[in-house]
C-alpha cells in the first residue's frame, strides 16, 4: 500500500517504481498543484547527515531551469526515506513514445496514450536474465528482419505500459529484486550466445521497415536534438547525469522532451550504503568504459550513454547485449559493436554515424559537447 501522505503532498496514484524507489502522482496540499513524487528507498534509511546532504543535493538542482530538463521543486524526508518533488510529466517515456507507431499516436484521445498495454516482458536495464541476447533474429540481408521487444527489455516494470493506460502501477522490481552480480573481478570470456529465431519471440515485434518509418525517425531526431538541449544545460553547469538511459526521458504530449532524475545518481553514488542495496547507479548497459573502470566522469559519459541510446532505438538491440554484468563490462571496455547498419540496412547512414562516434571508447575520440552532437544530428 502507498503511503497516504508524505510530508506536505498527498498521494493520489502511484505512477511506477524503479531501482531507488517508487514515483507517486501526488497534491501539494499548501498548493493544489499536482507534482511527481519520487520516494526513495533502495537503501537504509537516511541519518540526519545523509538527509542535510540530500537538502544541499537538491537545492542545487531546484535552482536549474530548462525546458528539457524535469523541474526539482524540493526535497524532504518521510520516516527517514528521503523524497524529491518534481514537475508532473504528462506523457511517455522515450522508449515507448518510440515504440508506438504514427497511428496509435494519432488515434488515441490525448496523442500519447497508449490503447492497452503491450505484451512486452519487461526486465530491470540491468537484467541478465534469459533471453537477454535474443534480440535480433535472422533474415537481416532481406531487410525484413523482426526484432522483438526484448531487444528493448532493459526497462523497470515500472515502465508498463499500463501505467500510462489509466491503471496505474503497483508493485515493480525492489533493489533486492536484482541478483546480478557486480564485481568486477575474474572476468571470463562469455559462452557463445544462443540465438533464438524470431517465431519464438514473445510479445510485439517490431520490423525494420518499422524503425526505420519516415515518421519515427523524425520523432526520434527531434528527441534526440531535445536531450542534446538539456545536456548542454546541465554540462554548462558543471554537472554530469551519470544515469542517462531511455527510462529517464519522458517526452510529453506537446512532444516536448524532459531529461529527469539526474544529479539522483552522483546523490545515490556517494551514499555507499545505499549505492551497494541498490545496485542501481549508472545502469550497466548505458555506461561508459570510464565509468565502468570507476575513473572520473565528465560530460562525455553522458553523450556515450546517449550513444548507446541511439545506436538501440536505430537497430532494435543495444550495442553490447550479455546476460551478466561481466560480459557486458568485457564487452563494453573490450570490442567493438557491430555497425548499426549491419542491424538496420536501411537505417539513416548520418545517425548511424553520430551514433558509432558517441559510443567510442575514449572520451576524446567522441563528440566532446552536446553541442557538437546537436550539430551533427542537425546537417
Ligand atoms: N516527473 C514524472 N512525471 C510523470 N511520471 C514520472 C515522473 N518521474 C517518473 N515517472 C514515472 O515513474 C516511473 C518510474 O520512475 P523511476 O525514476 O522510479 O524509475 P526508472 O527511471 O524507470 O528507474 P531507476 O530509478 O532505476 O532509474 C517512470 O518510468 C515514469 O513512468
Amino acid at each position: 500500500m502507498p503511503p497516504k501522505v508524505i510530508g506536505p503532498y498527498r498521494v493520489l496514484e502511484t505512477l511506477g517504481s524503479g531501482g531507488a524507489g517508487t514515483v507517486y502522482r501526488a497534491l501539494d496540499r499548501r498548493t493544489n498543484d499536482e507534482v511527481a513524487l519520487k520516494l526513495l528507498s533502495a537503501g537504509p534509511a537516511l541519518d540526519a547527515r545523509a538527509a542535510r546532504r540530500l537538502a544541499r543535493e537538491f537545492d542545487t538542482l531546484a535552482e536549474l531551469s530548462h525546458p528539457n530538463v524535469v523541474k526539482v521543486f524540493e526535497s524532504g524526508v518521510h520516516q527517514g526515506w528521503p523524497y524529491l518533488a518534481m514537475e508532473l510529466i504528462e506523457g511517455l517515456t522515450l522508449r515507448h513514445y518510440l515504440d508506438m507507431s504514427g497511428e496509435d499516436l494519432l488515434s488515441t484521445p490525448n496523442g500519447l496514450t497508449p490503447r492497452s498495454p503491450l505484451p512486452v516482458r519487461r526486465t530491470a536495464d540491468d537484467d541478465f536474465g534469459p533471453g537477454s541476447d535474443d534480440s535480433v533474429s535472422a533474415s537481416q540481408e532481406s531487410g525484413e528482419a523482426v526484432f522483438g521487444l526484448e531487444a528493448f527489455a532493459d526497462e523497470a516494470p515500472s515502465e508498463d505500459l499500463a501505467s500510462f493506460a489509466g491503471g496505474g502501477m503497483t508493485g515493480g522490481m525492489s533493489a533486492a529484486g536484482y541478483d546480478s552480480d557486480d564485481s568486477y573481478e575474474g572476468l571470463a570470456p562469455p559462452p557463445p550466445a544462443p540465438r533464438r529465431p524470431a517465431s519464438e519471440d514473445h510479445g510485439r515485434v517490431l520490423r525494420v521497415d518499422e524503425l526505420n518509418r519516415p515518421e519515427r525517425m523524425g520523432r526520434l531526431k527531434d528527441a534526440m536534438l531535445q536531450v542534446c538541449e538539456a545536456l548542454a544545460y546541465i554540462h554548462g553547469h558543471g554537472l554530469v547525469h551519470r544515469d542517462l538511459k531511455p527510462s529517464n526521458i519522458m517526452v510529453d504530449e506537446d512532444r516536448q522532451v524532459r531529461l529527469m532524475d539526474f544529479g539522483l545518481a552522483k546523490f545515490l553514488a556517494d551514499d555507499v550504503a545505499i549505492t551497494e542495496a541498490g545496485k542501481m547507479v549508472g545502469t550497466y548497459r548505458y555506461m561508459a568504459p570510464e565509468q565502468i573502470l570507476g575513473e572520473p566522469l565528465d560530460g562525455r559519459s553522458d553523450l556515450y550513454s546517449l550513444g548507446v541510446i541511439l545506436y538501440e532505438l536505430m537497430s532494435g538491440r543495444p550495442p553490447f547485449d550479455a546476460k551478466t554484468p561481466h560480459e557486458l563490462w568485457r564487452q563494453v571496455l573490450e570490442t567493438e559493436p557491430p555497425p548499426v547498419l549491419a542491424l538496420n540496412l536501411h537505417g539513416d547512414p548520418q545517425l548511424a554515424r553520430v551514433a558509432h562516434r558517441l559510443i567510442r571508447k575514449e572520451p576524446d575520440d567522441r563528440f566532446q559537447t552536446a553541442e557538437e552532437v546537436y550539430e551533427a544530428l542537425s546537417e
